[in-house]
């Protein structure tokens, strides 16, 4: 198994407050993990250090690339999606006065080859690469089911298919890794269910490893093979879902609650 990413001792305080305390973990390529812990255990600065939002207050994030080691840990959030690092957001982030489509287009630009001057000059390359982008744009919405819905406003869709869109808008960057912030969050069961099926179905078909905070345990349980949990910052627990769910440290944290 290659590693794809490796967290050391990462640490991010607020003030006071330790949020991510001494983190490390190993990811493999093409692993699908999840990432739980109760409300407050610091999951999303977690992955607000991995993708550049906060700059770490110490320790180190190495991505590999090509069988080079990257130290991204601080750099600009965009210069980490151009090495291959998706996102989706706890909050919806569409463009919501957008078409279903546009909001994926615009998601591709990082991919577009053609030059400002050609877009201004309305160059053959540029009516080229638009036609790529927008079918390539149409094959993802097939791919997260909402094709038919591409003339939409986004901000019509029901909660369920934003978030796909969402999770279309992150697949635009043609990521390795993408992490999904509460993908089933608000939804209902039959949506939870065809997300879960969505997650595996592009995981395999884009080759890609998987990072997701959850509170939906069925979900975790049923398609994460390894599951990391933070408590207070602190990373309590790692292992297959069979062994977090036995783990004591894990049951305390989760006191009361179903895991
Ligand atoms: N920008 C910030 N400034 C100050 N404190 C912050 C900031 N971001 C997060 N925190 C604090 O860090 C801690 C961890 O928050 P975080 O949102 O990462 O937890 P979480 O595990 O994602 O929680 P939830 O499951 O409720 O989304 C919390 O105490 C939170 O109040």
């Amino acid at each position: 198994m290659k590693t794809i990413l490796n967290v050391k001792n990462l640490t991010k305080n607020f003030g006071g407050l330790c949020a991510v305390s001494n983190v490390s973990m190993t990811i493999n390529e093409g692993e699908l993990i999840g990432l739980i812990g109760p409300n407050g255990a610091g999951k999303t600065t977690l992955f607000n250090l991995l993708t550049g939002v906060y700059e770490p207050s110490s320790g180190l994030i190495e991505l590999m690339d090509q069988n080079k080691s990257i130290q991204i840990g601080g750099l600009k959030p965009y210069k980490i999606t151009n090495l291959g690092v998706a996102r989706t957001f706890q909050n919806i982030r569409l463009f919501k006065s957008m078409t279903v489509l546009e909001n994926v287009k615009v998601a591709m630009h990082k991919n577009i080859r053609y030059g400002t001057l050609a877009a201004i000059l309305r160059l053959p390359t540029y009516y080229k690469e638009e036609k790529w982008v927008e079918e390539k744009a149409e094959e993802l919405l097939k791919e997260v089911g909402l094709y038919s819905l591409r003339n939409e406003l986004a901000t019509n869709l029901p909660y369920g298919k934003q978030r796909r869109l969402e999770i279309a808008r992150a697949l635009a960057i043609q990521p390795k890794i993408l992490y999904l912030d509460e993908p089933a969050a608000g939804m209902n069961p039959q949506e939870t269910k065809e997300l879960t099926e969505l997650i595996d179905h592009i995981r395999e078909k884009y080759k890609l490893t998987v990072i997701l905070i959850e509170h939906d345990m069925s979900l975790v349980m049923k398609i994460c093979e390894r599951i990391y949990v933070l408590n207070y910052g602190k990373m309590i627990a790692n292992g297959t879902p069979e062994e977090i769910k036995q783990n004591e440290f894990v049951v305390k944290a989760y006191l009361g609650e179903e895991i």
